[in-house]
Formats: structure tokens, sequence, C-alpha cells
């Protein structure tokens, strides 16, 4: 069973050209699916439509075995299928890093402790532990970016999705995501601009051009065991 099946997804902003036209995509546990594209094509738009905060057209939405059109079906899927958006000030609301990954697990009901567990946790993970106790609005761009990965992970969702995760990251923070991504179990969608890194991440490419998703570059990674 595919965790995503997107058929035939149509979607336009009020009042613009239309987005997609006939987007196709299947996830299966397991893969890395990479995403490119030019600017506007509808990258960020797809990703938003597979967890339901916008609602295609026409096409289908299937995700973890179910269809999925109300917003009430779309609860699960955001519970399991965590986005990182392209700007983290878009994600990032608390006083302190620490408070910004606890969030997630407290609102799921996870104890104090257990959320303070967590945080340790997903910031040794990603070797943050020194921005724990920051605040979060003074960050660099690209901690900014890390922390939202890290408040995505403490939610342990099934599947990752991420909107240009190497955006004003240096070298070594790119190199060090690279061997965090290819580490974790979890299947991914990665919207990314850098050929570099979807060749190191993906296990398969997509290019998302006049609407519809087509086969990118050949893959140059078999699919991780789940
Ligand atoms: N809320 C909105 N209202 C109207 N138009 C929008 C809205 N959000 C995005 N668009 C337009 O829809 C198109 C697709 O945007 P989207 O952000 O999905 O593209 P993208 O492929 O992610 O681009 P980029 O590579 O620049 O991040 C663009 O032309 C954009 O201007």
């Amino acid at each position: 069973m595919a965790l995503f099946d997107l058929w035939d997804i149509h979607f336009g902003y009020p009042g613009r050209a239309p987005v997609l036209t006939g987007a196709d995509m299947t996830l299966e546990a397991g893969e890395r699916v990479c995403i490119t594209g030019h600017n506007g094509a509808g990258k960020s738009t797809l990703l938003r439509i597979m967890v339901g905060l916008l609602r295609p057209e026409a096409g289908s939405v299937t995700a973890f075995g179910q269809p999925r059109r109300a917003e009430a079906d779309f609860h699960e899927v955001r519970r399991r299928a965590g986005l990182v958006f392209q700007d983290p000030d878009d994600q990032l609301f608390c006083p302190t890093v620490a408070e910004d990954i606890a969030f997630g697990p407290l609102n799921l009901g996870a104890s104090r402790e257990e959320a303070l567990g967590i945080v340790e946790r997903v910031l040794k993970q990603l070797d943050l532990m020194h921005l724990r106790d920051r605040i979060t609005h003074k960050l660099s761009g690209g901690e900014k970016r890390l922390v939202t990965l890290a408040t995505v992970l403490a939610m342990e969702p099934d599947v990752l999705l991420l909107d240009e995760p190497t955006n004003g990251l240096d070298e070594a923070n790119e190199a060090r995501l690279v061997e965090v991504l290819l580490g974790l179990p979890q299947a991914m969608v990665v919207v990314s601009h850098d050929p570099h890194f979807r060749r190191r991440v993906g296990t398969r490419s997509l290019r998302l051009h006049e609407g519809r998703l087509t086969d990118a570059e050949p893959a140059c990674r078999h699919a991780v065991t789940p």
C-alpha cells in the first residue's frame, strides 16, 4: 500500500492561471522522492494539498490507505505526515527553541517530562543541543531551518514533507542534514532546487512542469528498507 497516492490533481488559486493540471504521484514506504521544478511551478502547493491545507479542484488524495476529502479526513494525515514549511517563520512561534520543539508532543498529550525527553532526543539527533534555550526569533536563517525540522521530528511522523530544507544552510550543516535524512526510517518528499542534494538524498526524482509531475533525473540510490 502506498503511503500517499495523488491522482490527477488539478488546482489553481482564485483569479490566476491553473497551477496543477493533472499531477500524479505516489510515495511508498522507504522512498525519498525529490521534486524539482522552476520557481512558481507549484511544488509548495502540491505539499499543501498532500496534508489538506489546500483542497484540489479535481483529482484525489489517498493517504495511509484512505481517500481524504473533508477537513476531518486530514487531521490524521497532518499527524502522520510532518510538513516542514519553506519559511521557518510560518512554523516557529514559541519564545524558545525547547518550547517550540515541545509544543507538538505536549499538544498530543505528552507529559512535561516526556516532552523534555523528546526535546533532548531530537536536538541530539540533529546536533543542536547548543540551541536548546535560545530565543527562536533571534536564530539565524539556517538555525531556524534546522529547528523547524526538529519540531517536526518531535512529532514522530510516518512521512516527512520537506520544502527546500537546504535553504540558508552552510556546507557543514547541509552535509549534516544529508546524513540525518539518510539515517531516518521515514519515507519523505523533498522539494529542492539543489541538484547535488537531490542526488545524495533522493531514491527517485520528479519534475513538476506545466502542472504535471514527470520523472526527472535517474535515481542514484535504491529505496531504503523501511
Ligand atoms: N496564496 C496564494 N494566492 C495566489 N497565488 C499563489 C498563492 N500561493 C502561491 N501562489 C502562486 O501559485 C504558483 C505556485 O506557487 P508555489 O509556491 O506552489 O510554487 P513553487 O514551485 O513552490 O515555487 P518556488 O520554487 O519559488 O518555491 C506561483 O505562481 C505563486 O505565485
